[in-house]
């Protein structure tokens, strides 16, 4: 099939590069000039496992290709893939300017029928306005049907060739049967294409990262209680973890949930819920736990340096959201730098990479490391965000070697205390005993 995918951020880059690989000839477009010259040249230009093998080979064999013009893509796509921004807004609500923007541009251009396809995270309600708006410019027959996208950044080619299921809102018995048949080899594996209306499609999307985030936060308020009554969130959590009808997968506490999606969805859809006289209180809990979790070593920081962090050193670990990934949208490294640096503190960082996205956002202010030992280098103390392997089994010889004192504040709960404790070290996780020396 003759496909178009407009913006090629994560999700774009991947629907376009996955649907190529099953023989769909796939032209993306983005109006930023220079990624779309890169892409041309054959670079992704995102990290993401495994994405370039795919993003090789389908541009060798000619099905993937680049361009800046709308028109181009129009033309070239029985089905229209927007895969664009939306962002918050400054009231929580989702920025919806690009998606409508690019769906009036789309009816000035359509000259036959076309299936276009929201792929973007959108609320309730934004098929029925692509709708609307692209009908205000053509009178070419045309449908459009909502299509979210679960994949996760990291596992993101895995997600989207071996998806645990495809949802298509559609009304439109046409449309549907050309989406059925384009993912038709994607659920070989018999994970199910559930077809619905267009409205429960999008609220799918939102319900299932806002149940993720409330998941993922509720074990966050666990963690902090354990710490009260001398629990440890690790036990609890394979103790919960075991009951099928709960789940062992998102259960890790930590420093919060960040990235691009998780806190933009949340706010989205608490704001979706205001607009319709519905008070979602539970998002409003988990937006407010998640804030106060994204700063929490910090006061244990402070305490440890009696209050003064004024030219003390420290060593970050981990700069992205989450590992396997270079993104670091809303990642609770920079909460946490900003606010030590804010008081005075100097930074070494080191991130397997990040690190470039970092430097375009902090500068000079931060130092940084070539690996993860150097960044340790004469540190007071090493705080760790994210949990690449890589950070899992350091040598910890080396590391007391290297630091002025064997200080670790751990957000994602990498070590076993015992080790530590053995290792001489003074350390402060999420939700477990400190071990203090
Ligand atoms: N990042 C992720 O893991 C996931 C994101 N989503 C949703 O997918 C949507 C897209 O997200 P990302 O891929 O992360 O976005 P992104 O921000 O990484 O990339 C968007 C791309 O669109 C391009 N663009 C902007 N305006 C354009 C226009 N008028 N014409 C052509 N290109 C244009 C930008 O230059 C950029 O390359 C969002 O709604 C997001 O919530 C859904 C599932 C996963
Ligand atoms: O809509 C989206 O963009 C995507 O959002 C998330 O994917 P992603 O943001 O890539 O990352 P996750 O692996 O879900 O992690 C999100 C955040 O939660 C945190 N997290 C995750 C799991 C956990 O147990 N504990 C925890 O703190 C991670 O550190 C990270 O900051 C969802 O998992 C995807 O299904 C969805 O498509």
């Amino acid at each position: 099939m003759k496909i178009s995918v407009i913006g090629t951020g994560y999700v774009g880059l991947v629907t376009g590069t996955c649907l190529a690989e099953t023989g769909n000839d796939v032209l993306c477009i983005d109006i930023n000039k220079d990624k779309v010259k890169q892409m041309q040249e054959g670079v992704v230009p995102i990290y993401e496992p495994h994405l370039d093998v795919l993003f090789e080979r389908n541009i060798k064999a000619g099905r993937l290709t680049f361009s800046t013009s709308l028109e181009e893509g129009v033309s070239h796509g029985d089905i229209i893939f927007l895969a664009l921004p939306t962002p918050e807004d400054e009231d929580g609500s989702a920025d919806l300017s690009y998606v409508l923007g690019a769906a009036k541009d789309i009816g000035k251009l359509i000259k036959d029928y076309k299936v276009i396809v929201d792929k973007s995270t959108v609320p309730v309600g934004t098929a029925d306005k692509v709708t609307q708006v692209i009908a205000n410019e053509t009178q070419v027959a045309f449908d459009v049907v909502s299509n979210p996208e679960f994949l996760r950044e990291g596992f993101a080619v895995d997600d989207f060739l071996k998806p645990e299921r495809i949802v298509i809102g559609s009304s439109s018995e046409k449309a549907t049967e050309l989406m059925e048949r384009l993912y038709k080899p994607f659920v070989r594996s018999g994970n199910p294409i559930i077809v619905m209306d267009e409205k429960s499609a999008e609220l799918t999307k939102y319900a299932a990262n806002s149940f993720l985030a409330t998941k993922i936060t509720f074990m966050n308020e666990i963690a902090n209680f354990c710490e009260k009554v001398g629990a440890d969130v690790d036990m609890v959590r394979r103790g919960m973890g075991t009951d099928s009808r709960i789940g062992k997968r998102f259960l890790f506490p930590g420093i919060g949930y960040g990235g691009s999606c998780f806190p933009k969805d949340v706010k989205a859809l608490h704001k979706s819920g205001k607009d319709n006289n519905y008070t979602f209180d539970i998002l409003n809990a988990v937006i407010q736990v998640n804030d106060t979790q994204k700063t929490i070593l910090l006061p244990r920081i402070e305490s440890y340096f009696d209050g003064d962090l004024k030219g003390k050193t420290f060593a970050v670990w981990g700069l992205a959201f989450k590992p396997e990934t270079d993104d670091i949208r809303e990642a609770p490294a920079i909460y946490i730098m900003e606010q030590l640096l804010e008081k005075g503190a100097n930074i070494t960082v080191f991130d397997p990479e990040a690190m470039p996205n970092i430097k375009k956002r902090f500068g000079n202010t931060l130092t940084y490391a070539n690996n993860m030992y150097e960044a340790t280098k004469g540190v007071d103390a090493l705080v760790i965000c994210t949990e690449w392997s890589i950070f899992r089994t350091p040598d910890f010889d080396k590391l007391k070697a290297n630091m002025s004192q064997p200080v670790i504040f751990d957000g994602r709960n990498l070590y076993d205390l015992k080790e530590v404790e053995h290792q001489g070290f003074y350390y402060s996780s999420i939700g477990r005993k400190t071990i203090a020396q």
